[in-house]
């Protein structure tokens, strides 16, 4: 995890958690204050092994908050778009146990943490279960195998679509980034054919990993996922456009993979600072939900060396801590 999420920086007076988020005034003055107080922060790289993610502007740095009444408070660039990657995973793990069932999901895929970084070939090998959980690219391949559809195009459809409902907005690929990725994948393509060898992958492996890239090169913004996130914590019903995307049994359950393994090798430290369940994406994007509150999206590039966005995740961590988030955070009983 980055230095700075280490040293126990003060970060003012920690709000304790309530029901809601705190009154409109106050999550908009203190969403201002986090784009100020971290807008300077230079720490970080832009991901490129991704060719078309280098071209991203280090500088641009946009926060989104969305509660759970349909609010948001957005500042910077929260309305630029670029790729979800990674941000796509829990997403469609939802679509596709939405669509099988939670239990088959589960068992098809997996719920433990790897421990291990998110494109790990040695994680399939440790494991018995070999695709171990749906956040990492093996599993999140596997998810992806199983949505359903007669072909190709069809499953494409249902993922994109089911993205675009958590949104609340039709949501699009960014051919270029598709381009970049699918031309230089040779690793996915690798861990797809892998699990194929394991039977643990549920579709032609190469169709599979296709549409995983397509579905991590689709564009969002850091209000987006505000959005998604917010729908995460409003049981399934997006608060914006009202229409349930996903049954409550199974939002819990995707918050629980989210909460295990959705920062990485990192989750627990994710989890020790922040105290919500999250998900980063190598483009720069961080969703952080605050169950029965709020979501959270922000955008800012620079990464660290998992893979993790350096400001989202100071971001996260001081709105978690003002906003009384931190869902360890219960206030003395009595
Ligand atoms: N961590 C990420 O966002 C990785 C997503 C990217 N599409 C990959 O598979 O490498």
């Amino acid at each position: 995890m980055h230095e700075r999420l280490h040293a126990e920086e003060a970060i003012g007076p920690a709000a304790v958690s309530t029901g809601n988020l705190p009154p409109p005034g106050t999550v908009s003055a203190l969403v201002r204050e986090a784009h100020e107080r971290y807008g300077a922060v230079a720490d970080g790289t832009v991901a490129d092994y991704i060719p078309a993610l280098a071209k991203a502007d280090p500088a641009w740095f946009g926060i989104c908050v969305a509660g759970v009444n349909g609010q948001t408070f957005a500042i910077g660039e929260a309305a630029l778009p670029f790729s979800i990657q990674s941000i796509s995973k829990p997403f469609v793990f939802a679509l596709v146990c939405e669509a099988l069932g939670g239990g088959r999901a589960r068992a098809a895929i997996g719920v433990n943490a790897t421990g291990l970084p998110f494109n790990s070939v040695m994680a399939i090998e440790l494991n018995g279960e070999r695709t171990v959980n749906p956040m990492v690219n093996a599993g999140a391949i596997a998810t992806t195998s199983l949505a359903p559809g007669a072909n190709a195009e069809e499953r494409w459809r249902f993922i994109r679509e089911g993205l675009s409902r958590f949104a609340g907005r039709e949501l699009a690929m960014d051919e270029e980034v598709y381009a970049s990725e699918a031309a230089t994948n040779q690793r996915n393509q690798g861990i797809a054919r892998l699990l194929h060898g394991y039977g643990r992958m549920y579709c032609d492996p190469d169709e599979a990993t296709d549409i995983y890239t397509r579905q991590c090169a689709v564009n969002v913004t850091a209000r987006d996922l505000a959005v998604m996130g917010a729908t995460l914590a409003d049981g399934g019903v997006n608060p914006v456009t009202k229409e349930r995307v996903l049954e409550p049994e199974r939002c819990r359950r995707v918050l629980a993979v989210m909460a295990t393994a959705g920062l990485y090798e990192q989750s627990g430290d994710w989890l020790y600072e922040i105290g919500l369940p999250g998900k980063s994406g190598v483009a720069g994007g961080i969703v952080a939900i605050a169950p029965g509150k709020g979501g959270l999206g922000v955008f800012s590039p620079p990464l660290d060396a998992a893979g993790n966005s350096v400001r989202g995740q100071l971001v996260t961590r001081f709105l978690s801590e003002r906003l009384g988030l931190n869902l360890f955070a219960s206030a003395p009983v009595g």
